[in-house]
């Protein structure tokens, strides 16, 4: 079975699923996918790295050495300077977002389907942040002491919707030809109502499992050893369990400093979140380049 297929009906399943538990149920679910599958699909970097980088006889504890750099630049930028900081991290997950929805369907990469991956996370974000606005904001204001206002994120939407119809229109002849225009505009309206059903944790969470994470696992697991099977799959989870268990360490420090400051848990989850996102974000810049 193709995989958006698959994803399909098992959104539709949370969907049914998420009528039928109630928010400490959705809670628990969202951290246990998001710390396993999530936390998973962005450990394996390093490998993905030498991978790039085949060939070059660069040392890899370089590259290692400027990763851990730029997430404590990440944590340091956040600390200082948190508007700017959530903007860059947002910006570079809508991309990011867009970019596992797209580049399998795309033809070629170009600046106009780059705009399309923008446009398309700004889109999925716009309506995950519209439908669920109150705890978006508590969020946001907890980082960075800016309250935004309903018209923030109605222009937010809007903005994705109108760069998504113009650059999906501008790219239509880079499209390969078995994409389908009418399931794409049926997933976004399951998006949509799935967003508005669920509680913002929970609705990101469906997202970045079904829809980004577990595709990414497969792109590159199939970029690292060729195929997906069962022995594929061991080695990659052998090479990505000590970075996983380095970030989950991380967040169980994270969450015992939340204890002692006057912020939810969710705040710190996504400026942790975002700390070790944002290399991951150019790590993989780069694999689909390839
Ligand atoms: C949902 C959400 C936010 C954004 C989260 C983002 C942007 C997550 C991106 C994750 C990525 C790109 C993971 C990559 O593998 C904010 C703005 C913190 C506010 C609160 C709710």
């Amino acid at each position: 079975m193709k995989y958006s297929i698959f994803a399909l009906v098992l959104t539709v399943f949370l969907l049914w699923l998420t009528l039928r538990i109630n928010e400490t149920f959705e809670a628990i679910f969202a951290y246990v996918s998001i710390l396993t599958v999530g936390i998973f699909h962005g450990s394996n970097d390093i490998s993905l790295i030498r991978y790039i980088k085949r060939g070059s006889t660069t040392n890899i504890i370089k590259y290692l050495v400027f990763y851990v750099l730029l997430v404590l630049f990440t944590c340091l930028i956040f600390i200082k300077f948190p508007l700017v900081a959530l903007i860059v991290f947002v910006a570079f997950s809508c991309y990011h977002f867009g970019e596992q929805h797209f580049h399998a369907q795309l033809l070629l990469q170009t600046i106009k389907s780059q705009i399309l991956y923008v446009a398309y996370g700004i889109l999925i974000f716009g309506l995950l942040f519209y439908f669920n606005q109150d705890d978006t904001s508590q969020v946001i204001y907890e980082l960075t002491q800016v309250n935004l206002s309903e018209v923030t994120y109605q222009a937010f939407l809007i903005l994705g919707i109108v760069l998504t119809a113009v650059f999906g229109f501008l790219n239509r002849k880079n499209f390969k030809v078995e994409v389908e225009f009418f399931k794409e505009i049926f997933l976004l309206v399951l998006f949509a109502l799935l967003f508005k059903l669920a509680s913002l944790l929970w609705a990101f969470a469906i997202y970045f499992i079904v829809w980004h994470s577990m595709p990414s696992l497969r792109d590159q697991i199939e970029s690292l050893h060729g195929q997906i099977n069962s022995r594929t799959i061991i080695k990659y989870i052998k090479s990505s369990l000590i970075y996983w268990l380095i970030s989950v360490i991380g967040l169980v420090i994270v969450y015992y400093i939340s204890q002692g400051l006057e912020l939810q848990f969710i705040t710190l989850f996504f400026a942790f979140l975002a700390a070790i996102t944002i290399p991951h974000v150019i790590v993989m810049f780069f694999l689909n380049k390839k």
